[in-house]
C-alpha cells in the first residue's frame, strides 16, 4: 500500500506500526534508543515499550538514522511524548519529502506554549494544512497490540488527506473514520487525559460508579466547551475521539493517566506517581495548559483547575471534588 515511517517506538508507536504492517504497508520505525532499534530488527520485539507482542510483523523494521528513516516515506507518523515533540521534530527539519503527509498520534498540549500538537507539528516542519492529519480514538495500546477490534478518527483540513490516512491505517481489526475537524480531534485526545487523572484519583480513593460517572460527564462538558471555543465542532466530542476515548481511558487501568490518578488517590505524591508510571502520563503537563486555554478563551475549567491544584498543591481527592462542585447554584 504505502511506505510509512513511525517516529517514536513507544508503546503506541509500536502498536500502531503493527496495525500499519497488518494493513499491508511497509513500515520503518525510528527511535533514539539503539536497544529498541536492535530489538525490533533482530528479535522482532520491543521488550522495553511493548512486551505484550512476541513477534512484530516482518514488514516492520527500525533505524536510528533520521534521513534514512524518512527519505522514502509517503506517510510519516509522529508518536513521541507531546512535551518532546518539538525538540524531536526539529531534527527532521528539511528531511521530510515534499509530498509526504505527516500524521500525529500524540495526545497532549505543549506546556510552554499551550499549543496543540497539530500546531507544533505544522510549525516545526513548515507543513501546509493539507499535508497534516491527526489520528485519535479509544486505543489503549496493549489491546490494539493484541489485535482486539478498535476504531479511531483521522482528521485533516483536507478531506482527501483524512481519507488517505484512514485507508492506509484500516485493517481487519482496526477501523479508521475520516473527519475534517482537526481542532476537535486534537482537543478530545488531549483533554480527556485530564479527566482520566481525576477519575483514576477518585477510584484510587475508593469512590465508585456515581463519582466516576459524574467526573466523566462534567469533564466531557468542560472539554466540549473549551474545544468549541477553540474552534472545534461540538459533534466531534460525541464521537470516537471524544466520548469514546473518554470511556476507554477513564475505565481502564491500562491507561497511564488513569493509573497515575489512581496512585494519587491511594496517597502517593506526584513525584512517587511519576516514578512508578509505565510511560508518559500526558494529562500531567497538559492540565496546566488546559487551565491557561480556559483563561484565554474565557471558559470555566473547574475540573482542570481542581486537578491543577492536586498536581501543584497536593490537595486531596475530597478537596478536588469539592472544587469541582463549586459553591454556587448553577444550571447544568
Ligand atoms: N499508549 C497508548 O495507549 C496511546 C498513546 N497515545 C499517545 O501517543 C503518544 C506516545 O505515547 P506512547 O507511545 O504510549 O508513550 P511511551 O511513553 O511508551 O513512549 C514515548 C515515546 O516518546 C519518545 N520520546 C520521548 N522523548 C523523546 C525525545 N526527546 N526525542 C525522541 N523521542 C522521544 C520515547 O522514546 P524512548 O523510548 O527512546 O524514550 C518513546 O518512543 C502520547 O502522546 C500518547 O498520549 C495515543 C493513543 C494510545
Ligand atoms: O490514549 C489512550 C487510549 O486511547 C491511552 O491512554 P494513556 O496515555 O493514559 O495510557
Amino acid at each position: 500500500m504505502a511506505s510509512v515511517t513511525v517516529l517514536g517506538a513507544g508503546a503506541w508507536g509500536t502498536a500502531f506500526g503493527q496495525v500499519l504492517a497488518d494493513a499491508g504497508n511497509d513500515v520503518t520505525m525510528w527511535a533514539i534508543e539503539p536497544d529498541i532499534v536492535n530489538a525490533i530488527n533482530t528479535l522482532h520485539q520491543n521488550p522495553v515499550r511493548l512486551p505484550v507482542v512476541n513477534r512484530l510483523p516482518d514488514a516492520m523494521h527500525a533505524t536510528l538514522g533520521r534521513e534514512e528513516a524518512v527519505k522514502d516515506a509517503e506517510i510519516i507518523i509522529v508518536a513521541i511524548a507531546a512535551q518532546f515533540a518539538r525538540q524531536a521534530l526539529d531534527g527532521f527539519k528539511g528531511l521530510i519529502p515534499p509530498h509526504a503527509v505527516v500524521v500525529s498520534l500524540m495526545k497532549g498540549i505543549e506546556r510552554s506554549t499551550d499549543k496543540r500538537m497539530d500546531q507544533v507539528v505544522r510549525e516545526t516542519l513548515g507543513l501546509p494544512a493539507d499535508r497534516f492529519a491527526c489520528l485519535s480514538g479509544p486505543n489503549l495500546s496493549k489491546e490494539v497490540a493484541q489485535r482486539q477490534p478498535a476504531a479511531a478518527v483521522a482528521a485533516s483540513e483536507s478531506h482527501s488527506t483524512a481519507v488517505k490516512v484512514a485507508g492506509i491505517a484500516t485493517t481487519g481489526y482496526f477501523k479508521v473514520f475520516a473527519s475534517t475537524d482537526v481542532i476537535g480531534v486534537e482537543m478530545c485526545g488531549s483533554l480527556k487525559n485530564v479527566v482520566a487523572l481525576a477519575v483514576g484519583m477518585s477510584r484510587g480513593a475508593g469512590f465508585g460508579e456515581n463519582t466516576a460517572a459524574m467526573i466523566e460527564t462534567r469533564g466531557l462538558a468542560e472539554l466540549t466547551q473549551l474545544g468549541v471555543a477553540a474552534g472545534a465542532q461540538a459533534q466531534t466530542f460525541a464521537g470516537l475521539a471524544g466520548v469514546g476515548d473518554l470511556v476507554a481511558t477513564c475505565g481502564s487501568p491500562l491507561s497511564r493517566n488513569y493509573t497515575f490518578g489512581a496512585n494519587l488517590g491511594r496517597g502517593m505524591s506526584v513525584d512517587e506517581a511519576t516514578k512508578v508510571s509505565n510511560g508518559v502520563a500526558e494529562g500531567v503537563p497538559t492540565t496546566a495548559a488546559v487551565v491557561a486555554l480556559g483563561e484565554k478563551y474565557g471558559v470555566d475549567t473547574p475540573l482542570a483547575s481542581a486537578m491543577f491544584r492536586v498536581l501543584n498543591e497536593g490537595i486531596s481527592c475530597e478537596e478536588m471534588l469539592a472544587d469541582l462542585f463549586g459553591d454556587d447554584m448553577v444550571d447544568e
